[in-house]
């Protein structure tokens, strides 16, 4: 039976996750796709931290080293920011390799282009982790632009600060208590003011915006206010009057046929639909003209959620290839 050679970039929480479900789900994936998957090498920045036990002969420091793999067809990428990973993607891209990322700031600037240029080299780019952690947001969306249009996009996108908002409402516990958990378990950006201050809600926006309208919104023109600007009084104030803040991403196409976005929170009642989304999940309503309103929610970060759906990505991918019915 053949095997696929994979290369997994960055080995934190979401690149540990795609380690540990392609072993767990080995024999299954095999039975389903007809192939055998290979983790064959892993880049991180210091191989000399093992990190997951029997993973030290996989680590490397040199790009080099994974795109000289013999027979490399898969790169996922889980590192952060946007370079060196553009530059990684697009290598391997023109090295004819499937890429299945999980990296926002990387795609919102440079998706498009190497969705393009996969086009052009025959494969795959496979995005689902980008926004929204575990919740189908993309292959739903592809799905439905068969046939509907989608005008405006509004969600909560980012799992750490609607946990923190959660918890400092349900438990009382502080700002930095929220978002030190929030970090413990996984859900924050490694720069977490990423996650408070908006940006990485925004670079999902983007992402969303390029799905939906074939482009985006001018990026200055895009007001993004982050929970950092919250203070204890105003959510004890919102607690006391039986609201809730949320922290809500939207993006929609005016009739002028502008697309416009802002990133905010918002204080919302009990008849909001995003009033019962706590935790670390997210929601994302996408209005469109056949079907109506159609909301996705699920959990927006972690290492499962996000891992599980890049491994679904490689799924889709090979089973195309194989000839099954996919959607990518
Ligand atoms: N955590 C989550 O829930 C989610 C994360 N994402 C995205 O997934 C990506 C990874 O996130 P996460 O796993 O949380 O991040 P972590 O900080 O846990 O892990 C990042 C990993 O990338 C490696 N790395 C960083 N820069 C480089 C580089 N220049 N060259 C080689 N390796 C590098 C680090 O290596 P070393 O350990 O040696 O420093 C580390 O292993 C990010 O783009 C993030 O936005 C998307 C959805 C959800
Ligand atoms: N830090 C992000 C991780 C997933 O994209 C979040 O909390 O949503």
């Amino acid at each position: 039976m053949a095997t696929i050679k994979a290369a997994i970039l960055g080995f934190g929480t979401v690149g540990q996750g795609i380690y540990h479900i392609v072993n767990e789900k080995r024999a299954e994936l095999k039975a389903k796709l007809g192939v055998e998957l290979e983790i064959a090498k892993i880049l991180v920045r210091n191989p000399n931290n093992e990190r997951v036990e029997g993973t030290a002969h996989l680590l490397t420091d040199s790009y080099e080293d994974v795109l000289a793999v013999e027979g490399l067809q898969v790169v996922f990428e889980a590192i952060v920011n946007e370079e060196p990973a553009y530059t990684y993607l697009k290598k391997a891209i023109e090295q004819r390799c499937h890429v299945v990322t999980a990296n926002k700031v990387m795609f919102a600037k440079h998706g498009m282009e190497l969705q393009a240029l996969a086009k052009t080299k025959g494969v795959h780019v496979g995005y689902e982790a980008t926004v929204a952690g575990g919740v189908p947001v993309i292959k739903t969306m592809k799905n439905i632009l068969l046939v509907n249009d989608v005008h405006r996009i509004q969600g909560i996108l980012n799992g750490t600060t609607n946990y923190m908002l959660t918890k400092m409402r349900q438990e009382n516990w502080t700002y930095d208590e929220a978002l030190a958990e929030a970090q413990r378990l996984g859900y924050a950006e490694a720069d977490p003011f990423n996650d408070v201050s908006g940006q990485d809600a925004f670079k999902k926006l983007m992402v969303l915006s390029d799905l939906a309208f074939g482009e985006q919104p001018n990026w200055d023109d895009v007001e993004v206010i982050g929970i950092d600007t919250l203070t204890a009084t105003d959510l004890e104030q919102a607690k006391a009057n039986g609201l809730r803040y949320r922290h809500v991403a939207e993006v929609e196409q005016n009739e002028q046929g502008d697309i416009v976005g802002k990133v905010a929170p918002l204080l919302v009642g009990p008849e909001h639909p995003l009033y019962p989304i706590d935790d670390v999940f997210n929601a994302v309503a996408m209005e469109t003209n056949y079907i109506g309103t159609l909301t996705v929610t699920g959990p927006g970060a972690g290492m499962y959620p996000t891992a599980s759906v890049m491994v679904e990505d490689y799924a889709e991918i090979i089973g195309k290839r194989a000839g099954f019915t996919v959607s990518i």
